[in-house]
């Protein structure tokens, strides 16, 4: 079931939480809202599950209008971080409830209904907990089971609000590989709340980023790592060193070093900032080229196999964060206070009239 959301307005008095968005999300795909805090992923999502109205725009499920369907008509499924589970019942009566509670019409046999149950039960691997309460599983499995009792009515589209927001972040990311690789067997059409960028990198088909209840960039997680629309897209997903650049006719320069901007043909001397991601620097010893960057060792930090380097130069206002193999560092025997160059593996150049206010929020 395709979810359309076509021109969606919301405000909330004077704030505006949702402002115009439109999206296309295919059949069958794990899309993630992601987006800072405040940034309107759980009003939108409340909007598609027609949980709150919209004051424009529309909602089509597979190419039918859902605006003014009442919840309970548009077939979601919903687990939310806190969507607890009925305490005075068991695993097993918790996930076959809304099958329980179907008019007498279309509820299905008691056979048919445990056949059904026990099958979810496996397909969430906690077949053996049926007969216990909720107080006696641990935070991860709860979810486990919430996703179960959302699955059980064979819900259109599962609307997930930061399922694991609440778990630790071992537990929380056990559950995402999870949940790639149940949405792989069921490949319901999901929408997935998170303000985790490596969460929603790493579960989902296509990765929508929100800010200030637009949208910022849309694609597949490799779209919008790799080619961040805007300097917005840049920081919210992951680290990032910012170089002062000074960009004319379609070349770059950081001191001695030029980099070529294609996309920007037409500048004039213009200030700018290049974006480069700490992996995507490399760290030498000494300048054979003649135009690296140059820098100062501040401090050498070893994280289990990886080595980070924290840099200075006069072409940043902060300390530059290098990443590396220690098999890497080894290789370069460089010491704290040590002289250093660098050179951008990969970089985006956005001209300073392109900067969008730094991020807030989560
Ligand atoms: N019922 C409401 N009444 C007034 N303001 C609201 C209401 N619901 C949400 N808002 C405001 O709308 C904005 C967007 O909220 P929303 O919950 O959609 O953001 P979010 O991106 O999901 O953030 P979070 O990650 O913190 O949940 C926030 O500033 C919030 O305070």
């Amino acid at each position: 079931m395709s979810i359309r959301v076509d021109r969606i307005n919301k405000r909330f008095n004077d704030f505006i939480a949702v402002d115009n968005v439109s999206l296309d999300l295919p059949e069958g795909q794990l899309t993630a809202l992601l987006g800072p805090s405040g940034s309107g992923k759980t009003t939108l999502l409340r909007i598609i599950a027609g949980l709150e109205q919209a004051d424009s725009g529309h909602i089509e499920f597979h190419g039918q209008d859902q605006t003014h369907e009442h919840v309970s008509d548009r077939g979601v499924g919903f687990v939310f971080q806190h969507y607890a589970l009925f305490k005075h019942m068991t695993v097993f009566e918790n996930v076959a409830y809304g099958l329980t509670v179907k008019p007498r019409r279309e509820r299905p046999s008691k056979e048919a209904i445990r056949k059904k149950v026990m099958n979810l039960l496996e397909l969430v691997q906690l077949d053996w907990t049926a007969h216990r309460y909720p107080a006696q599983l641990s935070g991860g499995q709860r979810q486990r089971i919430a996703l179960a009792r959302a699955l059980a009515v064979e819900p259109k589209v599962l609307l997930l609000d930061e399922p694991f927001g609440a778990l630790d972040a071992k537990v929380r990311a056990e559950l995402r590989r999870w949940l790639r690789r149940l949405h792989d067997e069921i490949h319901v059409t999901s929408v997935f709340v998170t303000h985790d960028q490596e969460e929603a990198l790493e579960v989902s088909d296509r990765v929508v980023v929100m800010n200030n209840g637009r949208v910022e960039q849309e694609g597949t997680p490799e779209e919008v790592y790799d080619h961040p629309a805007n300097p917005f897209v840049y920081r919210f997903l992951g680290n990032v060193n910012l170089f002062h650049a000074r960009v004319h006719e379609g070349t770059a320069t950081i001191g001695d070093l030029s980099v070529p901007v294609p996309e920007h043909h037409d500048s004039q001397e213009q200030d700018a900032l290049a974006y480069i991601r700490p992996h995507e620097i490399e760290v030498l010893a000494s300048n054979e080229s003649g135009d690296a960057i140059h820098a100062i060792v501040k401090s050498i930090l070893v994280i289990g196999p990886s080595v980070r380097l924290e840099l200075q130069t006069e072409h940043s206002k902060e300390l530059i964060q290098a990443e590396m193999s220690k098999h890497q560092f080894r290789g370069l025997g460089l010491l704290q206070g040590d002289e250093a160059w660098l050179r951008p593996m990969q970089s985006k150049v956005f001209l300073q009239e392109d900067e969008a206010p730094a991020v807030s929020g989560s």
